[in-house]
């Protein structure tokens, strides 16, 4: 009998450096560092993006936006996810909920919580209520804890369309 759902997990890093903000699920959240990356760095949707392609058995978001492209720099990491979204619907699977963890001593991300996950909904097409957003510090250990970088981690489960 052929499976009917899928899961996928996905996991991102992202080394601080010079800036202002930083974009976490589509939010531009104030900050006082920018990340290092060839894209908007957003390690929300990167690791969304992940679980999305690992759930389709279809490699990680560098086979599909290779680091080396130069249409992928600075780029809006929110048509990433649009466009995995398109391979999941093209073979007859919608996202059915994503559960994303981000890991960092700063910014407070349980105050944007609620704008990513209504962004990230909208462009999957499904409830707020599939989607959510929540955030851990490292308790001050590792290179998280020592404000040298941001991580984020996901998971998602895909259902029939
Ligand atoms: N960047 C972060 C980190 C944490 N939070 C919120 O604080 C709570 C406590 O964090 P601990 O690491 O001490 O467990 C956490 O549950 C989140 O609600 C946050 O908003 N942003
Ligand atoms: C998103 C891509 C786009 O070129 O580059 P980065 O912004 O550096 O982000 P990363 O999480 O290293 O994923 C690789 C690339 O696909």
């Amino acid at each position: 009998m052929p499976m009917n759902i899928r899961i996928g997990q996905g996991y991102d890093v992202h080394a601080f450096g010079e800036g202002d903000h930083v974009m976490l699920g589509g939010v531009r959240v104030p900050h006082g560092r920018g990340v290092l990356a060839h894209s908007d760095g957003d390690v929300v949707l990167h690791a969304l993006c992940d679980a999305m392609l690992g759930a389709l058995a279809l490699g990680d978001i560098g086979r599909h936006f290779p680091p080396s492209d130069p249409r992928w720099k600075g780029a809006d990491s929110r048509a990433f996810v649009r466009h995995c979204n398109e391979l999941l619907r093209e073979r007859g699977w919608k996202l059915g909920n994503a559960d994303v963890t981000v890991i960092c001593e700063r910014p407070k991300v349980g105050p944007h919580a609620d704008a990513m996950r209504t962004l990230i909904a909208g462009d999957l097409g499904v409830d707020i209520d599939a989607i959510s957003v929540k955030a851990t510090t490292s308790e001050a250990l590792g290179f998280i804890g020592r404000g040298e970088g941001i991580a984020a981690q996901a998971v998602c489960l895909l259902v029939p369309a």
